[in-house]
């Protein structure tokens, strides 16, 4: 079935080139006016395509966008005016310009978030029109032509047609490839992790702020080939960039569906082509485009190719409708725990030390300290349980440990190292992962596709591999390995494999909860971290999931569990440590800690 499946997407995406090149070679062929439009629309699909892989794929919303593709088309033009440089060495050039403008206004998202990021972009085209505008060398209001694309010799232009439009297809081909190899590969999840769920991309080890500079270079350099291509096309001026452009190019990805694979296509073509096709005084034609507009924003947000999908899900019934709870947990019960891969750690002795908090000092704000000189030893091959009343810093220190905050002073050595030092993204790869309080997965994404966010750190090159994922064999070879591996620790947590292919928004709570494990043991860490891993969870799955804590015990997996079921704590760890007001009460066997006076008097209340 699958293999099915993968040959009829190569057959599909062959058939789709087929269908662009003999298209080009129509147009190419054809009347002027034809070429005009296709053309000019064929550059605003590029565009749209580049802002869907920074909005769509990581939730920046960049209004920066007209600006990118300024660079490209008037760096293309000044260049070759002024300097008389060779367009097909200008095409790097331009790339590589805005790539770093772009990587720059990326940056900025690590300071400025949401609506504060488009302002900011929003302000860079301005000043880029302003620019334009005013310079001599632009010839300022004004505009200027650009260079003459070569043309084909003419025994080839006989046979092929016009030149710029075969080379308007090549940058098309060129920038929908990337996007949707980008889309294809075991980099997509990473990044719909980084857009949605920040701290959990993290603690899998994504360099979060890498990926998001990384990829606003990339878009920034589409936006720029579709400038360079643009730059042969038309005559240019300062207001075919201006900041209208920037929300226009929004807009085309919002009505087509935004991070779809067809939706910015669609959305470009229908929005570049509607003045052409509704041909009515221009007033009007601008309000019922807005009318439009607002019409699919308010009823169908996720656009045209939204549309489409609700119909096709409709007429198929939803076959995969969502589970009742008995059901589920039938599901979860059901399912024998599977072993998980053999844990590097097996069989050593329990008594050394996995992991050593000493001395911990912290405080959120200056002058307020929530844990003092907090110390925390965890024996390898152990359940931990880490109790406290609420506010005592029991987060705090998960928090600590796992890189997320950085301790004022004090130490956190894992197997031996000292990492107190490294953010959370290098914690993985020193054997340490995290679950979260409430679960925080991608939830547009299958159970699976979240586990596999769960091995990022295992995969080499991921993030440059996936902007030609498909043509490679060894990349598509690894996309099933980390998909095998998912599904093994999906069913380790009990998940059998009809609910692998579910997205998480359709699965219930207590689902999510053992998802977002199996994305942390998947990549067999040496140490897990569980922050209230019940929290929500019925009788039936509370008693899974101590079965699973025992199963990763005798794999040699060192498991540190926050809990407020203190039955949960005491019945299954072999150490706990006891927090109280940011200070530690004691810590030791459980069965020491169970008859402490202190932690009775101030947990237990007794
Ligand atoms: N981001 C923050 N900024 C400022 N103070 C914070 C922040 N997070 C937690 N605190 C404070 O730090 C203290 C310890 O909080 P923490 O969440 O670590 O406790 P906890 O033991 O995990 O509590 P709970 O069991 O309720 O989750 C509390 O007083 C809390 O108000």
């Amino acid at each position: 079935m699958n293999a099915l499946l993968t040959r009829n997407r190569w057959v599909g995406g062959v058939l789709l080139l087929l269908a662009v090149l003999v298209g080009t070679w129509v147009v190419a062929k054809g009347n002027f006016g034809l070429q005009s439009i296709v053309t000019v629309a064929a550059v605003y699909v590029v565009l749209a395509v580049s802002l869907d892989l920074v909005a769509g794929y990581v939730g920046l919303y960049s209004l920066g966008h007209a600006g990118l593709f300024a660079i490209g088309a008037y760096g293309t033009t000044l260049l070759s005016r002024y300097l008389h440089l060779d367009v097909f060495l200008l095409l790097p050039i331009v790339i590589v310009g805005a790539g770093i403008v772009g990587a720059l206004l990326g940056a900025l998202s690590l300071r400025v978030s949401g609506l504060y990021f488009s302002i900011t972009t929003f302000i860079f085209t301005i000043i880029v029109y302003v620019v334009l505008s005013n310079s001599s060398w632009t010839m300022g209001l004004q505009g200027l032509s650009g260079p003459i694309f070569p043309a084909f010799p003419l025994a080839v232009q006989n046979v092929l047609g016009r030149s710029v439009v075969w080379a308007v297809a090549a940058v098309l081909i060129v920038a929908v490839v990337i996007v949707w190899s980008i889309r294809a590969s075991a980099f997509y999840p990473v990044l719909l992790a980084v857009r949605d769920a920040e701290p959990y991309a993290r603690a899998n080890g994504v360099r979060t702020a890498l990926v998001k500079v990384g990829v606003f270079a990339l878009s920034a350099g589409l936006a720029a080939m579709a400038g360079w291509v643009f730059s042969f096309l038309v005559y240019q001026s300062p207001g075919q960039f201006g900041w209208v452009q920037s929300v226009y190019l929004l807009v085309m990805v919002i009505i087509g569906g935004m991070n779809t694979r067809f939706g910015p296509i669609l959305g470009a073509v229908l929005v570049s082509v509607f003045p052409f096709v509704v041909k009515i005084d221009p007033f009007w034609q601008n309000v019922v485009f807005g009318a439009v507009f607002v019409a699919v924003i308010v009823f169908f947000p996720r656009g045209i190719v939204g549309i489409a999908e609700q119909l096709v899900r409709r007429i198929r019934g939803r076959g995969q409708a969502r589970r009742g709870v008995e059901e589920r947990e039938a599901a979860i019960t059901e399912v024998e725990v599977a072993p998980i891969a053999e844990a590097a750690q097996q069989g050593e002795p329990a008594e050394e030390v996995a992991l050593a908090a000493r001395g911990i000092r912290f405080g959120y704000v200056p002058g307020v300290p929530v844990l003092r000189d907090v110390d925390m030893i965890v024996r390898r091959g152990t359940i931990h349980g880490l109790i406290g009343p609420n506010g005592s810093g029991k987060s705090t220190l998960v928090n600590l440990i796992s890189g997320e905050l950085r301790p004022a002073s004090g130490s956190i050595e894992l197997g031996g190292v000292r990492v107190e030092r490294l953010g959370a993204p290098a914690r993985p790869r020193h054997g340490l992962m995290r679950t979260f309080q409430s679960a925080v997965l991608v939830r547009e994404l299958s159970l699976r596709e979240n586990t596999t966010i769960g091995l990022y750190s295992t995969v080499r090159g991921i993030a440059a591999r996936s902007v030609i994922w498909p043509l490679l064999p060894g990349a598509r070879r690894d996309g099933r390995e980390l998909r095998a591996r998912a599904s093994t620790a999906l069913a380790a947590v009990g998940l059998d494999a009809s609910w692998h292919p579910m997205p998480v928004r359709d699965v219930p709570h207590g689902v999510e909860q053992l998802t977002q494990l199996a994305s942390s043991i998947v990549s067999e860490p040496s140490v897990l971290v569980l922050d209230e891993p019940l929290a929500g969870l019925s009788g039936a799955e509370v008693t899974h999931v101590a079965q699973i804590l025992r199963r990763l015990r005798e794999r040699g997996v060192t498991v540190i569990v926050i809990e407020h079921q203190t039955r949960f704590i005491f019945d299954n760890c072999d150490d706990v440590t006891v927090l109280a007001a940011g200070e530690l009460v004691t810590s030791g066997a459980a069965a020491e800690v169970r008859e402490n006076e202190r932690v009775r008097e101030v947990y237990l209340g007794q």
